[in-house]
């Protein structure tokens, strides 16, 4: 029995794919590379030492999907293909809702005729939104502040009322909080296409060269040195979490929802001088006014994760600005030659 993992050539389902394949799991990628590079692939063989399939196409093709699970025996999905620059999904709301929206849907369709009724999603604190206060908990209400995280808000309801009229679906949402890192081999790591909008590539970018300065969004945050506060959590860590929770998954039927962060929250100058001083490289840097749309605090409760899965982040602050910055220096141009 196999895990389909749509969206597994980017940064979170090509390290998901090398832990499922660590814990003897066989996978299947699926990917359109609309925000990711072929050359993912070469470095999992390279890293896992295995041949993984691969499906080349879009989750809003359904004959491409229905062909996919005719082929294989598949008992599960993991499913992280989406559209994520919170900018661009103001910018381009309809793309968003399409890819996002539309494409859960036309996966949930062809699982469903293909009676495989088990999904784990990609979904983020993102759908927190400004109101809750820091440690966020599972039970919180959920709400949005732009189309990115509409979407997450949207796609959570649309699992859960999946779940609640078919009572065979199992659907897990894992609330991811800031992934960083990478893969200890510097092979795999966040590639992300023009200028970053998240935090660690901006900075691994200027460490690199490629960018000249950080512009840190506001120190006059209500929060011990006024800049903003988050939950870092190292990718493996998220990685490992993806295993526990498909295990869960597949044990259970319902719909559950977990936090996935380290539960413990960094300031942006945290995170500065922690890769400054742990890389031996320096980060120039101005303040600048706050970004829109931000908030002061942003950190997990993940006792709940914890608890029911046996799941705790176990990666530092500084084992997470290592991994980002041996990816970045060893692929200063990411999957470009
Ligand atoms: N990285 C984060 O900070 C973060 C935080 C919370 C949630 N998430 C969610 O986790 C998931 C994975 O994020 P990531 O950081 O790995 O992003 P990513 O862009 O690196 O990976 C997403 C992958 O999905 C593929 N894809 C997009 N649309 C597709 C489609 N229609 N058909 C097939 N493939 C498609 C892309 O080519 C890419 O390889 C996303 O759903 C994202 O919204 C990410
Ligand atoms: O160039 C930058 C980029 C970011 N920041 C600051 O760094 C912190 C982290 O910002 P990111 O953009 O890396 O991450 P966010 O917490 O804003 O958002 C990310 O994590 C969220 C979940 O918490 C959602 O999933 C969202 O989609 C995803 O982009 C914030 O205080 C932000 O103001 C800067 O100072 N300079």
């Amino acid at each position: 029995m196999a895990i389909l993992v749509t969206g597994g050539a980017g940064y979170i389902g090509s390290h998901t794919t090398v832990e499922l394949l660590a814990t003897g799991h066989e996978v299947i990628i699926l990917d359109d590379f609309s925000n990711s590079s072929p050359k993912v692939l070469d470095r999992l063989k390279t890293i896992t030492g295995k041949n993984i399939a691969f499906y080349e196409g879009s989750i809003l093709n359904k004959p491409f999907l229905n062909k996919i699970f005719k082929e294989n025996n598949i008992e599960a999905v993991i499913h992280f293909a989406a559209f994520k620059a919170v900018g661009e999904s103001v910018k381009e709301p309809l793309k968003y809702y399409h890819n996002n929206i539309v494409g859960t849907i036309s996966l949930l369709e062809v699982m469903a005729e293909n009676k495989v009724k088990n999904i784990v999603f990609s979904s983020s604190a993102t759908v927190y939104g400004v109101n809750n206060i820091s440690p966020l908990t599972e039970d919180m209400p959920t709400s949005a502040t732009n189309p990115y995280g509409y979407t997450k808000v949207m796609m959570e309801q649309i699992l859960n009322d999946v779940a609640f009229a078919d009572k065979e679906w199992s659907v897990t949402n894992l609330r991811y909080f800031n992934p960083i890192g990478a893969h200890e081999s510097g092979l795999i790591g966040e590639a992300p296409n023009g200028v970053p909008n998240n935090i660690m590539p901006y900075i691994t970018q200027v460490a690199v060269g490629k960018l000249q300065e950080l512009s840190i969004f506001g120190d006059d945050y209500d929060t011990p040195d006024g800049t903003g506060v988050r939950d870092y959590i190292h990718v493996i860590d998220l990685a490992k979490g993806h295993v526990l929770a498909l295990k869960d998954n597949l044990a259970t039927t319902g719909s559950h929802v977990y936090n996935l962060g380290a539960g413990q929250g960094y300031s942006v100058l945290d995170l500065v001088k922690t890769f400054e001083k742990e890389n031996n490289v320096t980060i120039p840097y101005t303040i600048k006014p706050r970004r829109a749309g931000d908030i002061a605090t942003c950190y997990a409760n993940s006792n709940k994760a914890k608890e029911v899965l046996g799941w705790t982040a176990q990666k530092t602050l500084a084992d997470m600005v290592r991994d980002s910055w041996r990816w970045q220096s060893q692929n200063p141009n990411g999957y470009e030659e």
